[in-house]
């Protein structure tokens, strides 16, 4: 039974377009599990999720669908990774839309980035995987690539693997640079399984927002990793956060970032007044339940409509 969080659409207006959103479905077929701090993962099950999502999506006749990474969970066994990625993105490929993928740590467990990337189609050069689109044209969207700088999904010879090797031995005292042991507050964003986005990456983001504000368009930042310390835990922030929100507190046009990651979810609003939702995920979800939505795109705000766990927000930001 899909179960919508009863949102009503606000003032009674027609949003101006609507899509879909899931995060975090880390399928494999393997028995249920845990995650390290102990919370049950239903790694079987959230394909069932998916499927429902898909097809409430398919019944909403929503525009396009955004899906926020990590769709293969890391302990899928490594000779079962292809068939696993291809068999969920058929899935999603049966929403009679465009789907919008982005990665995240766990799909590169699975694959390289050459493989990974045009199996979710994701637009890319030099194997990066940042883009855009504007689906009307009062909006764009900008999909951030998290593990730009990352321990994981380049060779290991590769000289962002380096920096981001560097990087962690710098930042993390502990052999296993996954644990965040010893380290205090937002330090503790010092993890492999988290990433950063590169020099080249920010000028590109810096020379959209421009654009965005030329054309007065809308800004959603979409990406894997949370980007506001007040939205989700320290342990899942992108390494740099700050220099991103910095960039973006130069514009006036960015509305709101939407991630996943932090699997429970979470929300803010920042300094400046940019909204910060974390999705919560569809690998957490008992048997019979689901965390998918959709979001209604209006001049002034954005509501997401959730499904079971995944909570509804409307969020308001004025022209
Ligand atoms: N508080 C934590 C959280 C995680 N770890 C390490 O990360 C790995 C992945 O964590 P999951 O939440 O996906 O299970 C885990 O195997 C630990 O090495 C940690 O040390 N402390
Ligand atoms: O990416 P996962 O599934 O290993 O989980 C990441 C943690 O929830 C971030 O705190």
């Amino acid at each position: 039974m899909v179960q919508e969080n009863g949102f009503i659409n606000s003032q009674g207006k027609l949003p101006l377009v609507s899509f879909g959103v899931i995060s975090d479905v880390q399928c494999a077929d393997i028995p249920d599990g845990r995650s390290f701090l102990g919370v049950p993962r239903y790694y079987r099950h959230s394909f069932l999720v998916l499927q429902r999502a898909v097809q409430k999506w398919n019944e909403k006749r929503l525009k396009f669908a955004i899906n926020f990474g990590d769709i293969v969970d890391g302990f899928c066994p490594k000779d079962q990774s292809l068939n696993t990625f291809k068999r969920i993105v058929n899935e999603f490929n049966l929403f009679n839309g465009p789907v919008h993928h982005m990665i995240g740590n766990h799909c590169l467990y699975n694959l390289p980035r050459e493989k990974l990337l045009p199996i979710l189609n994701i637009p890319s050069h030099d194997n990066l995987a940042y883009y855009e689109f504007s689906p009307i044209p009062q909006y764009r969207f900008v999909v951030l690539d998290g593990f730009d700088i990352s321990a994981i999904g380049w060779p290991k010879d590769h000289v962002k693997t380096i920096k981001a090797v560097n990087f962690l031995k710098e930042r993390n005292p502990n052999s296993d640079k996954n644990c965040p042991t010893g380290l205090v507050g937002r330090e503790r964003r010092f993890l492999m399984f988290n990433g950063a986005v590169g020099k080249q990456q920010l000028e590109w983001l810096d020379r959209v927002l421009q654009d965005a504000t030329k054309l007065n368009q809308r800004v959603v930042i979409c990406c894997h990793l949370p980007l506001d310390p007040h939205a989700a835990s320290n342990e899942a922030l992108l390494w740099n956060y700050d220099e991103v929100i910095d960039l973006i507190h130069r514009y006036d046009c960015v509305k709101v970032c939407i991630s996943g990651h932090d699997h429970k979810g979470g929300h803010s609003v920042d300094s400046h007044g940019v909204h910060h939702h974390v999705l919560e995920a569809a690998l957490e979800c008992p048997p019979g339940s689901n965390a998918f939505g959709y979001i209604d795109l209006f001049e002034d705000r954005l509501v997401l409509h959730g499904t079971d766990r995944m909570r509804s927000r409307e969020m308001v930001f004025g022209c």
